[in-house]
């Protein structure tokens, strides 16, 4: 982590939360210090923040998280805002320029907007601001939606090629088992997903402020270590610590293989499948040995209710899920082209029709990915 010279820092709302879920000002401002204290010494910072729900619920008088979409988003917009406030104090304290950077599933998701989110991060650094990015939670809706930022996060470390992700919580690493019973160990370094087997990777902490809990934490760090960024999981109050190389918290290495682009890494952890498409062995072999686009010669079911653009689970006849991958027609549409050559479907319907069911640049494989159900609401 020293030697990092773009360091991605998400924080949970768990770390920035008094105990009855209200923003903690105070923590915001000892964040901003341990980061300010790094860009002096010309380490570029992107601070991934969540908090604004619970930032908002002071000014609409809640007294607990709201648990409907609709009231989340609406405390959302009232406290992100706010959030943003305090940040923009606490660093200009510090002479330091914060930026607010909203994003959503779709920017990471579509080339132009993905290119366009990487420009606009790559400029703030360049002009020396801090850019605090949270998902854009007024327009995000159930289906499509991170939901909590670890996810972001490291897709926003993918996206800027970032030295080192580091993974603020209000635990101080990840441990063997839930770390309110005794008995349960810090886990220091991970270097293979074989080294989290037997793990009770839990859910969000008791106070319920979190979203994702060290599922999402966990997952992130393979997203980022799949794309070769070395990833530190540890508390707020270690942010210092770590980023100045000492040995707290949970490492995650980098993986040494070819860096993923963003969508595949995407559509591997952070989506669910809408709906699944059923592939005869042969279409099957053809995914996985020759990495084909799928055609829908080779489709022989399809289940679920999806539209174009969604990604759904493409599974083999025993019902196991192979790939993932973004389809190119409604669920309804797929039925009428089933079994068909594309050359027959072109003559017939049209030459709309001659298009893959999935193309190969919108498709990865699976199988060494453990199945996650969809995203937390
Ligand atoms: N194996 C584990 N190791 C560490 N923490 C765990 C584990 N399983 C579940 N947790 C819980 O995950 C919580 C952190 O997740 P969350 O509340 O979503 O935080 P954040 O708001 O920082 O994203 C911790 O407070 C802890 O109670
Ligand atoms: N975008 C939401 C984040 C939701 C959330 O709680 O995330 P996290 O604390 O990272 O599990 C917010 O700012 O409140």
């Amino acid at each position: 982590m020293t030697r990092a010279r773009r360091v991605v820092v998400k924080v949970g709302s768990s770390s920035l939360t008094t105990h009855d879920g209200r923003i903690d000002r105070d923590r915001i401002r000892e964040l901003t210090d341990v980061l300010a204290a790094r860009r002096a010494a010309d380490v570029e910072i992107v601070l991934v923040s969540s908090g604004a729900v619970a930032a908002g619920m002071t000014p609409l008088g809640l007294v607990t998280r709201p648990r409907d979409l609709a009231t989340q988003q609406a405390a959302a917009s009232v406290g992100q805002g706010l959030l943003v406030a305090h940040y923009t104090r606490a660093f200009a304290d510090h002479g330091l320029t914060a930026a607010q950077v909203l994003l959503t599933v779709d920017d990471m998701m579509r080339r132009a907007h993905h290119r366009n989110a990487q420009r606009t991060l790559t400029r703030l650094l360049d002009i020396g601001a801090v850019p605090i990015v949270n998902e854009n939670d007024t327009v995000a809706t159930h289906e499509i939606r991170f939901g909590d930022n670890d996810r972001l996060a490291a897709l926003v470390a993918h996206l800027l090629r970032a030295d080192a992700l580091l993974l603020l919580s209000d635990v101080d690493a990840l441990y063997d088992g839930d770390p309110s019973r005794p008995g349960t160990r810090r886990i220091a370094e991970v270097r293979e997903p074989e080294d989290l087997e037997g793990v009770d990777i839990g859910s969000a902490g008791r106070r319920g402020v979190g979203t994702g809990g060290m599922v999402t934490k966990v997952e992130s760090a393979r997203i980022a270590t799949e794309a070769g960024v070395p990833t530190i999981l540890t508390s707020a109050a270690n942010a210092g610590a770590a980023l100045d190389g000492e040995p707290v918290g949970t490492f995650f290495a980098p993986a040494r293989r070819r860096r993923p682009s963003t969508r595949q890494l995407w559509l591997a952890h952070a989506t669910a499948g809408r709906g699944r498409v059923v592939l005869d062995p042969g279409a099957v072999r053809a995914v996985l040995g020759g990495r084909a686009s799928l055609l829908p010669a080779g489709v022989i079911k399809v289940e679920g209710e999806f539209s174009a653009g969604d990604p759904v689970d493409l599974c083999d006849e025993d019902g196991r899920t192979v790939a993932r991958g973004l389809v190119n027609y409604d669920a309804a549409e797929i039925p009428n082209l089933m079994g068909r050559s594309t050359r027959w479907l072109a003559r017939e319907l049209g030459p709309e029709y001659e298009r893959e069911i999935v193309h190969r640049d919108g498709l990865v494989l699976l199988s060494r990915t453990p199945r996650r159900s969809a995203p937390a609401p």
